[in-house]
């Protein structure tokens, strides 16, 4: 039985990082822990680009224009949508889903869905580096482990 499954080394392979600027106190931390996570599995600081896009409904553009470019091995995608302050949160949470998964899809390149979707601010709080963990950092173990599961298809 031949097995494939994704190491979690992350030398020599480069990164795209597309951040939402809407609710900033919390996607600056998603990002903080996707970094982190990338830098200590052993991703080169120049081999990692960050772009920031206004809300969650722009992530899938931008993330399927850095996959179209061939640059990067995997992008991460970060937002954080709460429904306590917005009346179309269904609208904004489902099109960055669908859009995120299209630009994977159509790339080839794996797009990590890190978007925070939640009730409320404290939810959010729990997933943005406190008791429910750093969603941004699970999203970087997801792509770490997409890319180097892709190199062995
Ligand atoms: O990233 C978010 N964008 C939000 N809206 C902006 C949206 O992503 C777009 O930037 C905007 O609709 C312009 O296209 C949010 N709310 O509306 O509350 C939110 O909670 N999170």
């Amino acid at each position: 039985v031949k097995v494939l499954e994704g190491m979690l080394n992350a030398q020599g392979m480069k990164f795209g990082i597309v951040v939402a600027r809407f609710n900033e106190f919390l996607t600056s931390k998603l990002l903080g822990g996707a970094l982190d996570t990338l830098h200590r599995h052993g991703a080169d600081e120049d081999d990692i680009t960050v772009a920031w896009v206004p809300g969650a409904y722009e992530l899938p553009l931008v993330s399927k224009k850095m996959a179209e470019s061939g640059k990067y091995d995997a992008i991460i995608a970060l937002g954080t949508v709460i429904r306590g302050s917005t009346t179309h949160y269904d609208y904004v949470c489902n099109e960055a889903a669908k859009g995120i998964a299209q630009a994977s899809m159509s790339t080839g390149v794996p797009v990590t869905f890190s978007v925070v979707t939640t009730e409320n601010i404290e939810q959010a709080i729990e997933r943005a580096g406190t008791k429910a963990g750093n969603k941004g950092a699970d999203g970087a173990m997801t792509a770490i482990e997409m890319a180097n599961l892709l190199k062995q298809l």
